[in-house]
């Protein structure tokens, strides 16, 4: 009996779509399971590639899997790596089918993450803007670093420097705000922790209570994020970079399959969950 996970892919045609089908295609694993058969290969009616196998397109095998405008019935989760443009037809369908969702789409709208916090109460979303392990494990240290030196003497200054490919349609990433978000909060400043994009011109002084942001693009870099804590006198850089896809890819299925499995074997129930969950960093001590 086939009981692998039924999974279609949205954004199946980009740089991440084509990692996660080729790895849930079992294609670079050992034993050549993955736990996955990939049902579904989605993306925009106008794609180049429409029509063609999306193993082939992603470089591994023919899955019989043709990239199409169209959403599979047969779908049990659904990895969602696509455009904020693409993102409220991807949420309705998977509400519309009562299918599990993994959203790695960045850039959304406030709009756009009510309308997912609304979709959470009718199915179980996963939602970050990084899925890799090595990032969320940077969050939670990045946390513990600020509360750490939040009252040394002579105060820090945070800033969060990320560089990506020349291609990435948003800046800043979604995980550089997710970092400046989380640190924010540890900050517990009196006053409202500022958000400064960029510096340019007579700036004046840095203020006590800003974190700065700066988007780098350059080449083929799928993705690194450095958070520097700089003192009087010393300083500390949390360094975190990917070398290719396959980390964000791995983490999408890991959150697809605990959506499916959960912890104990059995679905999750309606929600909006994060990487933290999935990884069972959510009760770490931040
Ligand atoms: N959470 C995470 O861990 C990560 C998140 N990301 C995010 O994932 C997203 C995708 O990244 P990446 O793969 O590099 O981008 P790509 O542009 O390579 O891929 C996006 C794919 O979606 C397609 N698309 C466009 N419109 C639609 C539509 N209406 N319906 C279905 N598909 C559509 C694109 O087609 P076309 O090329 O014609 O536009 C393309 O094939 C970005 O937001 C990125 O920031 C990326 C890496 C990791
Ligand atoms: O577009 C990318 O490539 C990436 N986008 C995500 C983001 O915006 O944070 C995650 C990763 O850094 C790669």
């Amino acid at each position: 009996m086939n009981n692998t996970i039924k999974l279609a892919v949205h954004g199946a045609a980009g740089r991440m779509g084509q990692r996660v089908v080729a790895l849930a295609s079992g294609a670079d694993t050992v034993d050549d399971t993955s736990g996955f058969t990939v049902v579904g290969a989605i993306d925009h009616s106008s794609h180049p590639k429409i029509g063609q196998d999306a193993g082939v397109v992603a470089g591994v095998r023919s899955l019989d899997v043709p990239v199409s405008a169209d959403w599979p019935e047969k779908a049990e989760v659904v990895i969602d790596f696509s455009l904020p443009e693409a993102f409220d037809a991807c949420v309705a369908r998977c509400v519309s089918a009562a299918c599990p969702l993994v959203v790695a789409t960045t850039g959304l709208s406030d709009q756009q993450k009510e309308s997912l916090a609304e979709a959470a109460q009718t199915i179980p979303i996963v939602w970050a803007p990084s899925m890799s392990l090595a990032v969320n494990l940077s969050m939670r240290m990045a946390q513990q670093i600020t509360k750490a030196l939040r009252d040394v003497a002579g105060g820090v200054d945070i800033e969060i420097l990320e560089r990506h490919h020349r291609f990435k349609a948003d800046a800043p990433s979604g995980t550089a705000l997710k970092f400046g978000e989380l640190i924010a909060d540890a900050m517990n400043a009196d006053d409202p922790v500022k958000h400064v994009h960029g510096r340019e011109g007579h700036t004046g002084q840095r203020s006590r209570n800003e974190i700065g942001y700066h988007a780098i693009r350059v080449g083929d870099n799928p993705g690194e994020h450095t958070i520097v804590f700089g003192m009087l006198g010393e300083k500390i850089e949390l360094n975190v970079a990917a070398s290719n896809r396959d980390c964000y890819a791995s983490g999408a299925l890991a959150a697809a399959k605990w959506l499916m499995r959960g912890n104990d074997g059995g679905p999750m129930p309606a929600g909006l969950y994060n990487m933290f969950d999935v990884l069972g960093m959510a009760d770490a001590d931040a």
